[in-house]
């Protein structure tokens, strides 16, 4: 893959404007090798990246390549995980919004039931699939139980769309280049918007 760090600056920068990566929020990653990926250093401004704002690490979370003074992202075993179980992904956004974060709410039982619109089919879902769900993981401060407790469901069985959300905490998709990776976040977070906004107006509540 060529050098992927600008593109992951201008997707922070763009994430950024929406409003998912306010305060530092979130953290981007591609793949650099077949095992390593570049990820944005931990607690930099997402609106203004420069390529010293990324850490090179391997898919055991070892520091390959590092501006001085730079570590890589908290939250980079999370990367590691999806990684390590999507050959095909590419490249992984993390964000932080308002409308995934009121949706975790909505989630039974460790999945969230996404609303039944047109769009999924941007997310590799066939038309006469009646029901798809995302998986939602709990928050801890140990970011490394959500990497494991993701690693354990995932050993399990791989969502069937190309995303996780994380219970007040915040959307990580993934794609297999950037644009699909971008398109899966913008069809993910339409769907929280979406049913945010269901639930205010009384539709829905209780699929
Ligand atoms: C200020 S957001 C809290 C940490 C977090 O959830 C996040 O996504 C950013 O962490 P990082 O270490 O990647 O900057
Ligand atoms: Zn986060």
């Amino acid at each position: 893959m060529t050098d992927p760090r600008a593109k992951l600056a201008a997707a922070a920068r763009d994430f950024y404007q929406r409003g998912w990566m306010l305060g530092t929020a979130g953290n981007l990653s591609a793949r650099r090798t077949a095992d390593s990926f570049w990820i944005t250093a931990s607690g930099r401004p997402k609106d203004a990246l420069s390529e010293e704002d990324f850490v090179a690490v391997d898919l055991a979370g070892r520091v390959q390549e590092a501006t001085a003074g730079r570590r890589p992202s908290a939250e980079t075993s999370i990367h590691q995980v999806i990684y390590r179980h999507f050959p095909e992904a590419q490249v992984i956004f993390h964000v932080h919004s308002v409308e995934a974060n009121l949706c975790g709410h909505f989630a039974k039982a460790g999945q969230l039931r996404l609303p039944p619109l047109e769009m999924l089919k941007g997310l590799g879902i066939p038309e006469a699939e009646p029901a798809v769900d995302l998986p939602v993981f709990a928050n801890h401060v140990e970011v490394a139980q959500i990497a494991a407790d993701m690693d354990a469901a995932f050993l399990q069985r791989l969502p069937r769309v190309p995303g996780a959300l994380i219970h007040e905490h915040g959307m990580t998709a993934w794609g297999r280049d950037f644009d699909a990776a971008r398109h899966h976040l913008e069809l993910f977070e339409y769907c929280f918007r979406y049913l945010s906004l269901a639930r205010l107006h009384g539709l829905g509540g209780e699929s």
